[in-house]
């Protein structure tokens, strides 16, 4: 039985045997081979799925880390700003310690699935008249004033345990891919999973590490273009961000791996999430697919040589944002309850 991150890592995770492990046995999740991906690129490419974690998304693996340690530092409650995902899963871990959490999302622009998340778990729910950036900006201030603990990426155990997936990787391949491709919004997660793979390295458990490719929306790709994007906007809801926490932390990664951080558009987005769905049967948010979207772009442009290993992480369950599922089908038909009709519109008679 999987025992959760932090009892599977423990011995490489900022926790002592007086840490109260508050888990919902994330982790441990599925990579898949990706077949289509791989007949199309020439390499192994294997889909880690981050949206069968509990709360459905990446984040888990840092919310375990951030509120076992807030409740063994007393914390009563957490607050996150949060583009949903982080929220969403705040609330669960919250629940779990027994502690209180507020959250701070931008208005208007967080899929429904996350708000419901939010709401269901009972988290204080905060519309902010802003950007997440802006939402960021708000929590910081409300958690240096007030007894709230801070759970966004910028507190250090959430990378923490958001490592953990590059050694799950390790430890189910054998040694590190090649190239691992990722999202990149707040950039906490490409900041982790080069930490994990470099640890992995470090200590000889792998005998390389992976250039780390991080894809940002376009119109919303702060660390491509070189400066804070004001007005960040994209249908990757997940990625709409403007001004990333974890920015330095980004370049290192990209840099040290040799690896590269560009931009996809909503469109290139969309073409992925709709591929993985209907050729993988991989069903993600659109946020998750800028990294397969991200890896046809690089082999179109040539960049990618056949024969190697990929890892991508898709990073949230694509549940989270149905609309996107439902806009891009034809509307179902109806039929009478009568075989014979329902055979001629199934096209089987
Ligand atoms: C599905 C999904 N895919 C990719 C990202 C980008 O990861 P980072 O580059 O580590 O930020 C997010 C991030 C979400 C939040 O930042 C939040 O929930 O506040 C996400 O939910």
């Amino acid at each position: 039985q999987w025992r959760g991150i932090i009892e599977e890592y423990r011995d490489r995770l900022p926790v002592s045997d007086s840490t109260p492990v508050v888990t919902l046995r994330e982790g441990g999740t599925p990579l898949v081979p990706a077949q289509v991906l791989s007949e199309r690129t020439g390499c192994e490419v294997h889909l880690k799925v981050e949206g069968a974690n509990p709360t459905g998304s990446f984040k888990d693996r840092g919310m375990t880390m951030a509120i076992s340690r807030a409740k063994e530092e007393g914390a009563k409650a957490v607050i996150c700003a949060s583009t949903g995902n982080t929220s969403a899963s705040a609330a669960a871990y919250a629940v779990r310690a027994g502690m209180v959490s507020a959250v701070l999302v931008p208005q208007g622009k967080i899929a429904l699935g996350k708000m419901g998340q939010a709401l269901v778990h009972g988290a204080k729910i905060l519309q902010v008249d802003g950007n997440f950036d802006d939402c960021l900006t708000l929590a910081r201030a409300l958690s240096d004033n007030y007894p709230v603990a801070l759970v966004n990426s910028v507190n250090p155990v959430r990378i923490e345990g958001q490592k953990t997936a590059a050694f799950e990787i390790v430890d189910m391949l054998g040694e590190a891919p090649d190239i691992h491709v990722l999202p990149v919004g707040n950039a906490g997660n490409i900041t982790a999973y080069w930490r994990g793979y470099k640890e992995y390295a470090a200590d000889g458990v792998s005998t390389r590490t992976p250039r780390m490719w991080g894809f940002q929306a376009s119109g919303s790709a702060p660390i491509v273009r070189g400066e804070v994007v004001k007005d960040p906007s994209t249908i990757a809801t997940a990625i709409r961000i403007g001004n990333p926490a974890s920015w330095d932390f980004a370049l290192a990664a990209r840099d040290e791996s040799g690896g590269a951080i560009d931009e996809v558009t909503d469109r290139e987005i969309l073409r992925a999430y709709r591929l993985l769905a209907s050729q993988e049967g991989v069903f993600v948010e659109p946020a998750s697919a800028a990294s397969v979207a991200g890896l046809l772009k690089a082999a179109e442009q040539g960049k990618v040589d056949p024969g190697q290993t990929i890892v991508c992480t898709v990073t949230g369950n694509g549940l989270k944002d149905p609309d996107w599922a439902v806009a891009g089908a034809p509307q179902p038909d109806t039929v009478p309850v009568d075989a014979a009709t329902a055979a001629q519109r199934l096209g089987l008679a």
